[in-house]
């Protein structure tokens, strides 16, 4: 039995954070993918009786005997496919074991949380299987594109699918979507895999990955955003090492140190992310609304940029990113969990994860009618007399390529993304 998944990665319009402690937040997903190909052996073909993960991008294959995960993890011998579990604190210590007996290299060990979520989504949907799953993605890990989530959205769809808990087409040639119930239950199971990496996510990223477009969430309740704009986002990657968990861990030790101020800042982020989104929904009948809700946009996304500062997030290396777009009058904001303020940065760097971690950070900004491609989109919804005028100031500036040119000179990385695609889809067909 064979199955492919792919799940999208996703950036964060406004409210990450804030999202953690109750606030809406807008999310969408992104053209970048990890896919994970689940192969379970059936009869004689017995896989030497190993449970395996082969992360084929890094060149890393990590392997269990069933007998030594049957051992650790005795309560799963009965796995309830149907039925999301939570990893207790005893499972996650017996994992923790399996993990550390795999020698993952120094460099790597932040993929030990990845590994970890792997084993618990693997037995508790398949119990004592031996099998391999094989991994590759195009996400930059650990940058605030939604890596973990893309990861466990994938794994736990390929899970899934592979079992009775659902009703797939197994005839089906090409890309195959869940039906509703099925990808609720793929996405709480991603959610549970989620804890293990982020310690307390929102749910809000394994949600956008596994359902696509574009998403307003709150307190784990999602609203299906219909845009009228054709937004694109630069992505700016700073290349500076974070971690979500010591992010999101930061963030609540500061609402316990300053309750009121840190609620009234998640408050705003709240207000910011409605009115986002209400201008992002509404039709734009005429040329100056359009360039109006351009304004409004920026400008909200300025203000979330200043309270991801007040929640400690941001890094001077965003800093950097801010200034540089700002010199072209383009507003920008970090997206995912940011990249540390001092204090985080210290713990990171006294626990060597720093170090560890696959370094980058992420930033986007809006280049709807900057780009070719958006003027061709912008001439479609404006008056030809007035793009021309924009055109000419624009076109003589040419600001994103400077824009990305001056960026890349600082040794950031640059790219458009695509947003607002399809969620996670399986595949049974090999030659697709
Ligand atoms: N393709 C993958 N293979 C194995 N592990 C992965 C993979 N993608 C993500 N992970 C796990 O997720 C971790 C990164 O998750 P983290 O939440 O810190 O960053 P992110 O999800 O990219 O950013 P954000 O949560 O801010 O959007 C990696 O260190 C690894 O443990
Ligand atoms: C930082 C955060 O808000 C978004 C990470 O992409 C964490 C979460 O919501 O789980
Ligand atoms: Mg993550």
């Amino acid at each position: 039995m064979e199955v492919r998944a792919r799940a999208p990665g996703k950036i964060i319009l406004s409210g990450e954070h804030a999202v953690v402690h109750g606030s809406t937040a807008v999310a969408a997903s992104i053209d970048l993918y990890t896919q994970v190909t689940l192969r379970i052996p059936s009869g004689a073909d017995s896989n030497d009786g190993l449970l395996k993960i082969n992360l084929k991008d890094m060149g890393l294959e990590f392997s269990w005997p069933i007998e030594r995960i049957k051992e650790a993890l005795p309560e799963l011998g009965n796995p309830l496919s149907s039925q999301p579990q939570s990893c207790s604190q005893e499972s996650l210590r017996s994992i923790a074991a399996l993990v550390e007996e795999q020698n993952i290299p120094e460099a790597k060990i932040g993929l030990a949380a990845g590994i970890s979520a792997f084993l618990w989504l693997y037995t508790s949907i398949h119990g004592y299987k031996p099998a391999t799953a094989f991994v590759t993605s195009n996400l930059p890990l650990g940058s605030g594109l939604g890596s973990s989530a893309a990861f466990c959205v994938s794994l736990s769809a390929a899970l899934i699918a592979l079992t009775n808990a659902v009703s797939l087409d197994l005839g089906h040639q090409g890309w195959l979507s869940f039906a509703d119930d099925d990808i609720e239950l793929v996405n709480k199971w991603a959610f549970e895999g989620e804890k293990i990496i982020h310690g307390k996510p929102s749910g809000i990223d394994n949600t956008v990955s596994t359902f696509g477009n574009m998403i307003m969430f709150k307190s784990g309740k999602l609203t299906l955003i219909k845009s009228n704009m054709p937004l694109r986002m630069l992505i700016t990657n700073t290349k500076v090492g974070r971690n979500t968990k010591a992010l999101v861990a930061g963030v609540n030790e500061r609402t316990l140190k300053h309750p009121d101020s840190m609620n009234a800042v998640f408050t705003a982020v709240d207000s910011i992310s409605k009115e986002l989104s209400t201008i992002i929904q509404s039709p734009a009948p005429d040329d100056l609304s359009v360039t109006e809700k351009e304004a409004k946009l920026e400008e909200l996304m300025e203000m979330n940029q200043g309270l991801l500062q007040c929640m400690g997030v941001s890094h001077a290396s965003i800093e950097t990113v801010l200034r540089t777009t700002l010199k072209y009058k383009l507003s920008s904001k970090l997206t995912g969990a940011g990249g540390g303020g001092c204090r985080i940065t210290g713990d990171l760097q006294r626990t060597g994860m720093l170090k560890q971690h696959a370094p980058v950070v992420i930033l986007w900004l809006m280049v709807y009618g900057l780009t070719e491609r958006g003027q061709v989109e912008r001439a479609k919804a404006l008056d030809q007399r007035v793009i021309l005028n924009q055109m000419n100031s624009v076109l003589s500036g040419n600001v994103v390529d400077k824009v990305i040119a001056e960026l890349e000179s600082c040794g950031f990385q640059c790219l458009i993304a695509g947003i607002g695609g399809k969620g996670v889809e399986v595949c049974f067909d090999s030659s697709s």
